[in-house]
């Protein structure tokens, strides 16, 4: 049986408008890299950032790195205008791997976009990811996630916005994120309902590297696929505490290979040195080695 892994550790922001860091972002170590329509562009420069979008994405250059665009949300006056450009460069087969879109409250809003996208004639190959930071998003997560079985709304991804959670709702955002946690892990619970993935919000003190990493073991811990980032000197970390450590991955190949064995297999159940494993495990350590085997393709 193969699983097919795509790292999503580390996700990288950077504002549409900024040619340097979109030149930079080509050589970066991010497993994807996501141009920023919305909060890091301001309103008069987003006609502008569009054009500079479109001639990069036509540019290419990113390699093995997933290239996403984040628009402007649905309810605003830009978003009709960022999504066609995004559908156009798909047509032109130069369109990024999948669109963000900012604050979805509603598995509607997805599929209309969806339907959006078809119209416009962007590649089916375009996926789509949507933030959950508003607080009827984190109570509606599980149907915005469940959207999925719907194909016309493309979505692959979820991804957490904690800066616009904490200010719709007055919720602090401290190292450890105590009143999150809940929110954070509900949000993770509804993603493998839908069967999606879900990536962490940004740590904005991007100069507290320490504080970063803690951050970074916490989101692997609670589930998260990866994290998004904000700055280039965030990738290696967050690469570091996302990846399977080879220790995990050498345990979970001797765990298949004992699955594989033709004395075991009619089991359900074994031991590994006084440690009871089943078969569910062994789908949770092909996961793990193709995790790895992703990551050292990227090389
Ligand atoms: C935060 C920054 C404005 C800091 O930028 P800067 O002052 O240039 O930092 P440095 O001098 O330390 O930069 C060193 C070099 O790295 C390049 N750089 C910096 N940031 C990026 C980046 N994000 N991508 C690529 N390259 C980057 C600089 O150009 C320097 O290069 P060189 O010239 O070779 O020395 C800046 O980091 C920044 O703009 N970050 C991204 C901000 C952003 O996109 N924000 C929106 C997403 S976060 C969000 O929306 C939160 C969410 O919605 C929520 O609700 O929580
Ligand atoms: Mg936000």
């Amino acid at each position: 049986m193969s699983t097919f892994v795509r790292p999503r550790r580390s996700v990288l922001f950077m504002p549409g408008s900024n040619a340097r860091a979109l030149e930079k972002a080509r050589s970066l170590a991010a497993d994807a890299i996501v141009i920023d329509l919305e909060d890091a562009v301001a309103p008069d420069a987003k006609a502008l950032a569009r054009q500079q979008i479109a001639a990069t994405l036509s540019e290419g250059g990113f390699g093995p790195r997933e290239v996403v665009v984040r628009t402007n949300a649905a309810d605003t006056p830009w978003f009709e205008e960022d999504l066609a450009m995004v559908a156009q460069a798909s047509v032109r087969g130069a369109g990024p791997d999948a669109v963000l879109i900012p604050k979805v409250s509603d598995p509607e809003t997805l599929v209309t976009a969806g339907r959006r996208l078809e119209a416009l004639g962007a590649a089916q190959a375009l996926r789509v990811w949507a933030m959950i930071e508003t607080p009827i998003a984190v109570l509606r997560a599980l149907d915005i996630a469940l959207a999925s079985k719907n194909p016309v709304t493309r979505l692959a991804v979820l991804a957490l916005g904690t800066n616009d959670l904490s200010k719709e709702t007055g919720a602090r955002i401290v190292p450890g994120r105590a009143p999150m946690a809940s929110w954070l892990s509900h949000c993770v619970l509804a993603a493998r309902a839908g069967g999606v993935e879900v990536l962490d919000a940004v740590w904005n003190d991007f100069r507290d590297l320490d504080g970063f990493a803690r951050e970074c073991a916490e989101a692997a811990l609670l589930g998260f696929d990866g994290k998004t980032l904000i700055h280039p000197s965030q990738i290696e970390p967050c690469n570091a505490a996302f990846s399977p450590p080879p220790a995990e991955v050498e345990a979970a190949r001797g765990l298949i290979a004992l699955f594989d064995r033709p004395e075991n297999a009619g089991k359900g159940v074994v031991q590994i040195e006084g440690r009871m494993v089943e078969r569910m495990h062994a789908d949770i350590a092909r996961r793990t080695v193709a995790l790895a085997d992703a990551i050292a393709a990227r090389g």
